[in-house]
């Protein structure tokens, strides 16, 4: 909301006659004062010390008079006035001048005047005066001279009495009250403070205020000094005064609220921030962790997948093919695209039976893959040497006619001759050989090379035979 009223504030030289100074002797050096503790910006009581446009009227005042001021603190304007009715005070700096007040109270001259005005929530309508009030409840602060002027020139408009001008404000914003009327120059104050965007001013609120400085009765020597120091303050301290309170933006203890109630937001977001990275963290490290774990499974798994493979086509014995490998890969398959020679040696080791029963089965297994590793040495790149079953095995040789596979079988027995078996054990081998004819089927090559060898055993061993076709 945007107060656009002009402020009217006035330095009332031409109101006042200068009076002449009273006799220094009489006058009392101390004083006792009492303020609003909340009227900003007139003044107010804060941290125990008065502040607020009279707080400096009052220095300068004093300052004129040569006087020492105490200040009497209070928490309510209504025991502001008690204690200046008792006299436990015996000045305020600030105030209106009412028929009540003026039982306890000589007053100064005018030097400050300031209107009045209405506020209402912004879907009330405009107001021209206190006659067009009609059934609205008008809040008001209890003890200030327009709650006084209420009751006695408008007794049948509804007042709520509120400690302080701020109060009535909020009673309006919460609808506790329809109307509030009080000082324009603190309602724009405290419109801003507490950012009540929602009220207006709806209208002027009775006479303005004429403050004046309040002395007790029983110093009431001191007014006419006291008028003549307030003649001396200048147009441009009068300004001065004015614009320095005007300007200032006060945090109030709401705002403070508002301020710490802000900071704790922030600061739980930020701890549900930290607490939410903390999680992802120790969620992402875990997923690490589990991710590192299905790795290790996987290449656990290619690792036994590949053991497998290998087992399903190896001999675990010799680390040779294995008949299954052979049959599937050699015997089944007959095609032979580049039309190469091919040839089968089947090899049977002679009288094993012999080794087993004389040296024990683990010697017997030694032999085994010892000879592995003469066949291994024995032929070329390119030839597949399988373990047939036992103690028999199978070369097929690519690129290979019948001799050639016959000079393979002598090379393998002139290597067996020439090499010391375990336990220095001298082996000998019985060899089959047959070479695959064109348009015939592995198989019925091998079974050709598996008779030769047959012939071989049965012609005292140790010894090639070829395939009869062959
Ligand atoms: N140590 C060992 N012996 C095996 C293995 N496989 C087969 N044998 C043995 O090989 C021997 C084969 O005996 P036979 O079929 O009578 O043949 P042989 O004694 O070699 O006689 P001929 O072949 O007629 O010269 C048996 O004693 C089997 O137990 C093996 O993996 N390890």
């Amino acid at each position: 909301m945007s107060v656009v009223f002009a402020i009217l504030f006035v330095c009332p030289t031409a109101v006042v006659k200068v009076q002449a100074k009273p006799d220094a002797e009489e006058l009392p050096k101390k004083l006792r004062y009492c303020v609003d503790p909340k009227w900003m910006p007139y003044e107010a009581i804060e941290n125990g010390q008065h502040v607020g446009m009279s707080s400096e009227y009052l220095a300068l005042i004093a300052q004129q008079l040569g006087i020492a001021l105490e200040l009497e603190p209070t928490s309510s304007w209504r025991e502001t006035l008690k204690k200046l009715e008792r006299g436990d005070c015996q000045l305020s700096p600030m105030l209106n001048r009412t028929e009540e007040r003026n039982q306890y109270l000589t007053f100064s001259q005018v030097y400050f005047y300031a209107p009045n005005v209405m506020v209402a929530r912004k879907d009330q309508p405009f107001l021209q005066n206190f006659e067009h009030v009609g059934p609205r409840v008008m809040a008001v602060a209890a003890g200030y001279r327009l709650h006084e002027y209420l009751r006695n020139h408008y007794p049948q408009i509804k007042t709520l009495a509120v400690s302080t001008e701020r109060d009535g404000l909020q009673a309006v914003a919460d609808g506790r009250a329809d109307l509030f009327v009080g000082s324009l120059y603190s309602i724009n104050a405290y419109i801003q403070q507490d950012s009540l965007h929602d009220l207006k001013i709806s209208g002027w609120g009775g006479p303005q205020d004429e403050l004046r400085i309040g002395l007790t009765h029983d110093v009431a020597n001191l007014l006419p000094a006291v008028n003549q120091a307030l003649l001396a303050i200048s147009e441009e301290q009068h300004l001065q005064i004015q614009n320095h309170w005007n300007n200032l933006r006060i945090v109030e203890n709401s705002n403070r609220r508002l301020a710490w109630q802000i900071g704790l937001v922030t600061l739980t977001a930020i701890l549900i921030l930290t607490l939410w990275n903390l999680w992802i963290r120790r969620y992402s490290l875990k997923l690490a962790e589990q991710n590192q774990q299905l790795e290790t499974l996987r290449h656990e798994l290619e690792e036994k997948n590949a053991e497998l493979t290998y087992l399903s086509s190896h001999d675990p014995l010799t680390k040779l093919h294995n008949r299954h490998y052979f049959d599937h890969r050699v015997l089944q398959d007959n095609r032979n695209p580049e039309q190469l020679s091919r040839s089968l040696i089947l090899l049977d080791i002679d009288h094993f039976k012999n080794v087993n029963d004389t040296y024990g089965h683990h010697i017997g297994d030694s032999i085994l893959q010892e000879l592995a590793d003469v066949l291994r040495r024995c032929v070329r790149e390119n030839d597949l040497v399988a373990r047939w079953g036992g103690e028999e095995f199978i070369i097929l040789c690519h690129n290979a006619a019948l001799q050639d596979a016959v000079a393979l079988a002598r090379r393998i027995t002139d290597t067996l001759e020439e090499t010391r078996f375990s336990l220095d054990l001298a082996i000998s081998c019985s060899y089959g050989i047959a070479d695959l004819k064109a348009m015939e089927p592995m198989q019925q090559c091998f079974d050709r090379a598996d008779k030769a060898l047959y012939n071989a055993k049965a012609l005292g061993r140790n010894r090639i035979c070829i395939s009869e076709e062959s």
